[in-house]
């Protein structure tokens, strides 16, 4: 992506930073386009600009209004608050992506006077390193080159899939947690290890690349995991012994259960802000 559109984030936090660390390192985003603002924490704005050169505005309103995106990236819960207090210096003209879980595209909407387009995006923070897998929906104001802008951005740092917005939580459920899922593997198959009597760095170093490899084998075999599994398994052996133990165990469906309970919180976190009357 060759870039020199201004993007301004309101919030500063981790999902922020891993869209930014992405843009930066996997397109030609320069880091004088990009204006980061947050509520209070000045350190946090120091560091990130330490970090990566990004610019802290000393007007934060202009930064809003000068920027071509406008990426919305607070908490769902500080979003009414961002919005009264930064959405008056948002244009028409403006283009605006939502990260924030939950948060549906109308709530938004009907918060902005200038009625600019609204994306809705839900990336995971695998943006960070450029894998991210992101879903979008357009708001009812976005034309088709509004999402095409937050496809192209969001395609930098990783997949991206267009949804509608009905299913967004779902994704959050799924991709937008999901790599918390897979750290919660890893902490777990790291201490296996351990408790089987490898060194913690042997532990981390074979359950790491058992995931990359086998992350690998999915996207490049096309596969079906099930396949994948049986060849692992044979009648008998060691794998056998530890997928029956999985299954006593309910692995599965302890996973599907925290994907439905993720999709369900994300729901209620929507709830939580009802089509409201505009300002
Ligand atoms: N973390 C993740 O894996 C993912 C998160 N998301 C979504 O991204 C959003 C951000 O999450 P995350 O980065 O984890 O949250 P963080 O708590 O790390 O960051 C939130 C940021 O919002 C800022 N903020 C709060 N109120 C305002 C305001 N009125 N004006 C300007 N800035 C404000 C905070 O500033 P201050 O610190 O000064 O209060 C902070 O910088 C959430 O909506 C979440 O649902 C989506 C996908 C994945
Ligand atoms: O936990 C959360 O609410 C956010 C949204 C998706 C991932 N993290």
């Amino acid at each position: 992506m060759t870039d020199s559109k201004q993007i301004c984030f309101i919030g500063a936090g981790s999902m922020a930073e891993a869209i930014l660390s992405g843009l930066l390192q996997h397109t030609d985003t320069k880091a004088e386009a990009i204006t980061m603002i947050n509520r209070q924490d000045k350190d946090r704005i120091e560091t990130l600009q330490n970090r990566y050169g990004i610019i802290s505005p000393e007007n934060k309103e202009a930064a809003v209004r000068q920027a071509d995106t406008v990426i919305l990236a607070t908490k769902p819960k500080d979003m009414d608050d961002a919005l009264a207090q930064w959405g008056d210096q948002i244009q028409s003209g403006q283009r605006v992506i939502s990260v924030a879980a939950g948060i549906p595209t109308p709530f938004i909407e009907e918060r902005l006077s200038a009625h600019p387009p609204v994306v809705r995006a839900m990336p995971n923070t695998s943006s960070m390193v450029g894998a991210s897998a992101t879903a979008l929906c357009p708001g009812r104001n976005a034309a088709e080159a509004d999402l095409d802008e937050a496809i192209r951005i969001f395609s930098a740092i990783g997949t991206t899939v267009v949804v509608k917005e009905e299913e967004m939580d779902a994704v959050t459920g799924l991709s937008g947690s999901g790599p918390a899922y897979i750290y919660y593997l890893v902490e777990a198959m790291e201490q296996a290890g351990v408790n089987e009597g490898l060194s913690p760095a042997v532990a981390r170093n074979l359950t790491l690349q058992t995931m990359a490899g086998a992350a690998r084998m999915l996207l490049e075999t096309g596969e079906e995991p099930s396949e994948l599994r049986r060849r692992v398994t044979s009648p008998g052996g060691t794998t056998m012994a530890g997928l029956n133990t999985l299954e006593k165990h309910r692995f599965q469906e302890a996973l599907i259960d925290a994907v439905h309970q993720a999709r369900r919180r994300s729901q209620e976190l929507g709830n939580a802000f009802p089509s409201p009357t505009p300002r």
